[in-house]
């Protein structure tokens, strides 16, 4: 594409396949996930989650979302268990969401849109020695989706949302520290779980994705503080950072498995 790929009508997601022809690939992301038809595998190991606050790092808006980025030099925030084997490093995570409360997910569940959905990227470090080894190869990462939805004001997002004003603009970033991303998962860390791909071009089919059954809360005004982002750099006319979602994608030959009867 003459302009970088986006979310607009002439750059957003049904014309990535112009650029990017795995769009149309076997294992693309995000899936409907229709619970009826995920199959129960007693064989799944329970989600372990173990993230260290002294890994973060810095809060970047990337012009496509924002992201807060981690220490992953070592294995003090990691991801193990469930669907994966080995230890996967936690790298960054970053959010999807709407312009409006009614959507924003890139995940479904039978149909039903979220206002927002939180991405925790994880690389597996136990076999590739980098991120960037990892990003292409078919068991190279792993990210947990959380789904958000509109009820009480979440504490734990509020330090995250007071960053905003410093990162308004695309390219602009700063530091963030002292912050255990695991106090942004729900109680339960039941989950479906499928092999799917980066839900952004470049699209590579590298994910082993786990999405969270159980929600965590957002105010509709935390929701409005996310929608105050901008697509848009400095000297450029203001967009707001709204709608930065993929919609769900075919199935095809894929089953969803479910760690929870
Ligand atoms: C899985 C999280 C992730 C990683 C990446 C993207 C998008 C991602 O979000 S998502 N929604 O979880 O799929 C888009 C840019 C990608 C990056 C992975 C690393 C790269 C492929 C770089 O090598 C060049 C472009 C990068
Ligand atoms: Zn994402």
């Amino acid at each position: 594409m003459a302009h970088s790929w986006g979310y607009d009508v002439e750059n957003g997601p049904d014309k990535w396949g112009d650029h990017f022809p795995i769009a149309n690939g076997p294992r693309q992301s995000p899936i409907d996930v229709v619970p009826s038809k995920a199959q129960y595998d007693a064989s799944l190991k329970p989600l372990r989650i173990q993230y260290d606050p002294a890994t973060a790092k810095g809060i970047l808006n990337n012009g496509h979302s924002f992201q807060v980025d981690f220490v992953d030099s070592d294995d003090r925030s990691v991801l193990k268990g469930g669907p994966v084997s080995g230890t996967y490093r936690l790298r960054q995570f970053h959010f999807h969401w709407g312009s409006s409360d009614e959507h924003g997910s890139e995940h479904t569940v039978q149909g039903v849109k979220y206002p927002a959905e939180l991405h925790l990227v994880h690389w597996n470090s136990g076999k590739y020695p980098s991120f960037g080894e990892s990003v292409a190869k078919p068991d190279g990462l792993a990210v947990v989706g959380v789904f958000l939805k509109i009820g009480n004001a979440n504490p734990y997002l509020q330090k995250i949302i007071d960053a905003f004003d410093a990162i308004k603009e695309k390219g602009k970033q700063t530091s963030f520290s002292d912050f255990n991303p695991a106090t942004l998962l729900p109680g339960s860390l039941d989950f479906w779980t499928y092999d799917g791909s980066l839900t952004t071009p470049p699209l590579l089919e590298s994910v082993t994705w786990i999405v969270l059954k159980e929600t965590i809360s957002v105010s509709a005004e935390q929701m409005a503080r996310f929608r105050s982002l901008l697509f848009t750099g400095d000297g450029e006319a203001p967009c707001h950072m709204v709608d930065n979602y993929r919609p769900p994608q075919p199935l095809k030959q894929r089953r969803v498995r479910a760690s929870f009867k």
